[in-house]
């Protein structure tokens, strides 16, 4: 699993304060409310200074005074904090789910081999868990800190018009706990980065046990996940344990930094009192109020170890943006590319003969072409070697091979999941890498081995973000698909809910609802992953008829295991290692009698 790159404190901070910037209106305004609650939060220094000055001079006014003032700070302070409240609450839900799906898309835009080294619940838990601790650090906390500042700063005015010497004497001692408390926040960041991993590592188990939880039962392998994740909680326990001890150390020094500004203030305060320099109300509310100077200034401290939490989290958000993008890159290679291919045609036109090229390829306009193309995945073996073969407009090509071969991943190369290491994919004479990445995958109607159903109805799965098309369109999709009948048959008719939370279909109807999407889209090209392996008869042969109707007028590359799928194709290309071994349609290849016919012999015996 993927380890994340880590950016500095301030680096983190910076980003997320520039990605949050949207929300500034939001924040002034609870800026706002927090300078004047610590301007409002004075009225109770002030009452307890008045009560203690009537109470001493034996006079009640200055009580009743204190009292009112008391009872207004109260209404005032829970009129503002309410107010805070609903600012705040809708902050956190705008900038959470825009920031997910700030997260999504980014994802979407990166390189899938990048994509591939991380595991997909680690991706599901940056993006609800992490997101959500980053974004809380930056409102919740950042506010509570700014908060914490206000009320210091006004603090420290009062406390100074009463008596420097104290006030600053109180300060020394709420400072020293940051100052020790230091090298501990940095260390806790380190710990929270690892423990973003410890948890990743554990949802992995996780999320494999659930969703596995067939094969689990079947192999009994209870035992066995109890172990594991065993394990990775044991990991994840003790780096929370320790992460839990830093901070409750952390916590001791702030009661020392506290305590000992108490017994200062009692002590050099008694001092002056008795010296006659210091009025008693004086010394009772530095005594009875002086935690609203010392509390938000430990706590000032406190919050900012609880941050590093936060931006550690953020951290694991933003080292997913900046994973090399897939299309803007590619797209200028490749056009510089295409323009000096043109050029270099130009030229060879102009001054010679053209040389001899491999002659399966011609320049038909609207094939599509794959040129001596070779492909290596990261930390694994070539895949693909000096593969050439073109499809024509209408065709039906079929690839075979063994598993391994290197099948789906031609598709993945047509698909630009991935882009091939040497050679070219050619659409209408332009490398597919040139194109508009959105208008080559327009072109596109792609079929996997497993269909996803997202849940919600059968017409929103069937016309599959087409969300203005009629219900005569969706309907006609689903006929050719031969899935009508069923739809129909469902109480709530195309509005039944499907998906893991709804109505299941069976594997075929699956592989047939993906023929219905892809028709709904009209594409040029049709991209055909095993389609019919996991079929029983009936719905192949639904799934056949169906097809035929799609691939009218279509050229379409299909992958095929069952090898008397691919008898009408119009090119079979044999695969072998990576490497194309033959090419041609099925009558020649079983009378050559080679790779081609050995895999149907195989498949026969
Ligand atoms: N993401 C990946 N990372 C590393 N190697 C991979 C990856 N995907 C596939 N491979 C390797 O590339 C080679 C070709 O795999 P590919 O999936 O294209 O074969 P295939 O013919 O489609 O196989 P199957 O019929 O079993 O699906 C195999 O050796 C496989 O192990």
């Amino acid at each position: 699993m993927e380890r994340q790159v880590t950016y500095s404190t301030p680096a983190t901070m910076a980003r997320l304060l520039h990605y949050s910037k949207a929300y500034y209106l939001y924040y002034i305004g609870l800026l706002l409310i927090v300078v004047c609650a610590s301007f409002v939060n004075l009225g109770y220094l002030e009452a307890v200074r008045q009560i203690v000055s009537g109470a001493t001079s034996k006079t009640l006014q200055p009580v009743y005074y204190g009292a009112v003032l008391a009872g207004l700070t109260t209404g005032l302070q829970l009129a503002l904090s309410l107010l805070q409240e609903k600012v705040m609450v809708k902050l956190k839900n705008q900038s959470i789910t825009s920031m997910q799906n700030h997260v999504l898309n980014e994802l979407y835009g990166k390189k899938q081999e990048e994509l591939d080294r991380f595991h997909s619940s680690d991706l599901v838990g940056r993006l609800l868990n992490s997101v959500t601790a980053a974004q809380t650090g930056i409102n919740e906390k950042a506010l509570t800190l700014f908060s914490n500042v206000m009320q210091v700063v006004m603090a420290m005015a009062y406390f100074t018009w009463l008596n420097l010497p104290l006030t600053l004497g109180l300060i020394g001692f709420a400072l020293s706990y940051p100052l020790l408390a230091y090298p501990i926040s940095r260390y806790l960041r380190v710990l929270h980065d690892r423990h973003g991993d410890d948890i990743a590592h554990r949802d992995i188990v996780l999320q494999e046990a659930v969703q596995g939880s067939q094969d689990v039962k079947v192999y009994r392998l209870q035992g066995y996940l109890a172990g594991l994740l065993g394990k990775r909680l044991d990991r994840a326990f003790a780096r929370a344990l320790k992460i839990s001890l830093f901070e409750r150390g952390s916590e001791g020094l702030n009661r020392l930094a506290t305590f000992g500004g108490m017994i200062f203030t009692l002590s050099f305060g008694g001092y002056q009192t008795l010296k006659g320099d210091l009025a008693v109300a004086t010394l009772a509310t530095f005594v009875v109020t002086s935690g609203q100077l010392t509390n938000p200034l430990l706590s000032i401290a406190w919050l900012w170890t609880e941050m590093i939490g936060s931006i550690a989290q953020a951290n694991r958000v933003f080292s997913l943006f900046d994973l090399p993008d897939e299309e803007v890159k590619e797209a200028n290679e490749a056009q510089e590319a295409n323009e000096a291919k043109k050029a270099d045609k130009r030229t060879e036109a102009a001054t010679a003969a053209p040389e001899a090229t491999n002659d399966l390829i011609d320049t038909c306009q609207d094939a599509i072409t794959l040129k001596k193309v070779s492909f290596q995945y990261r930390d694994g073996a070539e895949a693909l070697k000096d593969i050439s073969f073109q499809v024509k407009k209408g065709q039906l090509a079929a690839i075979v091979g063994a598993s391994g071969s290197g099948k789906s991943t031609i598709m993945k190369l047509l698909l630009r999941l991935y882009r091939p290491d040497r050679g070219e994919l050619l659409y209408r004479n332009e490398a597919i890498q040139s194109l508009e990445l959105d208008h080559w995958r327009a072109e596109i109607g792609y079929v996997s081995q497993d269909t996803v159903l997202f849940t919600g109805t059968v017409r929103e799965n069937i016309s599959f973000g087409l969300t203005s098309a009629p219900q005569s369109e969706v309907e006609t999709a689903a006929r050719l698909a031969h899935l009508h009948d069923k739809i129909a048959s469902f109480p709530q008719g195309y509005d039944t809910i499907v998906g893991e939370r709804g109505v299941e279909l069976s594997g075929g109807e699956k592989q047939r609802l993906a023929l219905a999407r892809a028709y709904m889209r009209r594409p040029n090209l049709l991209l055909l992953d095993e389609p019919t392996s996991a079929l029983d008869i009936e719905n192949e042969e639904k799934f056949r008829a169906s097809l035929l109707e799609l691939m009218k007028g279509r050229t379409t590359i299909m992958i095929a295991h069952q090898l008397d799928t691919v008898t009408s194709a119009d090119l079979i290309i044999v695969l072998k290692d990576g490497r194309i071994e033959e090419t041609g349609r099925h009558e020649e290849l079983m009378l050559r009698r080679g790779h081609y016919y050995a895999l149907v012999q195989s498949q026969l015996a």
